[in-house]
């Protein structure tokens, strides 16, 4: 991976407008809609059980996201993985706030286990309490926002990868993508960005656009909303205004400007 496949995987995105499906919480369902549709690949939001198997035979991708959890959407989610397995598409896994309870960090295990072609997505404190004692971290958690630096969580997104055959990519300050073979840090993005809700749902899900079309190490996606979202924060006031200045900033993002802004460090 280098910035011209990234470049490249972003017309890709563009060019087949991959539909997303995405089972995720009630906070985030409008950004993460609109961040797809801003970046040029197709969003559905779906829960039911009646079509879910029918959705995940066309859909490019899988996103599962567990800000709002409970009882029902847990068997739903498993359900949707099932398919995704059955049809061999890629699953994104956002294990929002895990290590803030033991359902949410035991759920996130079980989606885990389950996904057949897995990229796990989370802040740093997440993925260290998503890894548990299989890596020596503490994670700090106090909910959905990560209280860890992204470096503190690179152990524990190694032993994800090797556990769970799969991507990892930290978001932070600095955005790490830890595949089996090689790991990029991305030093992009803005300090206002994590005072907007949703901020890492949206990463989780342009993840799954860039997974549909076969980019599947979660890279494209942390270069992208990095790059977008520190030219919105450049144009915003606050934090009102880089949630919609975000949205035109993926719309108006060119391979120019991509590789012009990513500041990234290969293996
Ligand atoms: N301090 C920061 N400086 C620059 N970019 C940041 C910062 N914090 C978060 N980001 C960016 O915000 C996006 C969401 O990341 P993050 O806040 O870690 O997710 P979450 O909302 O799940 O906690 C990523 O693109 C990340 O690079
Ligand atoms: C605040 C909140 N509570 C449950 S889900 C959610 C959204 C979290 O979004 P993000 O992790 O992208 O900030
Ligand atoms: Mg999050």
């Amino acid at each position: 991976m280098n910035t011209q496949t990234i470049v490249t995987a972003l017309s890709a995105v563009r060019e087949q407008k991959p539909l997303v499906l995405n089972i995720t919480n009630y906070v985030v369902m409008n950004n993460t809609a609109n961040g797809l549709l801003a970046m040029g690949a197709s969003p559905i939001m779906a829960h039911s059980r009646a079509e879910l198997a029918e959705m995940m035979a066309f859909s490019g991708a899988l996103v599962i996201n567990i800000g709002t959890l409970d009882s029902v959407w847990i068997e739903r989610m498993m359900f949707a993985v099932e398919q995704a397995n059955q049809h061999g598409k890629p699953v994104v896994l956002d294990p929002v706030g895990c290590g803030a309870s033991s359902l949410r960090t035991e759920t996130s295990r079980r989606i885990a286990e389950a996904a057949e072609q897995l990229i796990i997505r989370g802040n740093a404190s997440e993925i260290i309490a998503l890894a548990g004692t299989g890596a020596n971290a503490e994670a700090n958690s106090k909910g959905v926002d990560a209280l860890d630096a992204s470096e503190a969580a690179v152990e524990a997104a190694r032993y994800l990868v090797r556990y769970y055959r799969c991507s990892v990519v930290i978001s932070g300050k600095i955005d790490i993508i830890v595949t089996d073979n090689s790991e990029f840090r991305l030093h992009n993005g803005h300090s206002m960005m994590p005072f907007v809700t949703g901020m890492g749902c949206t990463l989780s899900a342009l993840t799954g656009a860039f997974a549909a079309v076969g980019e599947t190490t979660g890279l494209a996606a942390a270069a992208v909303l990095g790059v977008a979202g520190e030219i919105a924060a450049e144009q915003s006031q606050g934090p009102g205004s880089l949630q919609l200045n975000l949205l035109d900033a993926l719309y108006r993002l060119d391979a120019e400007t991509l590789m012009q802004r990513l500041r990234m460090e290969q293996p």
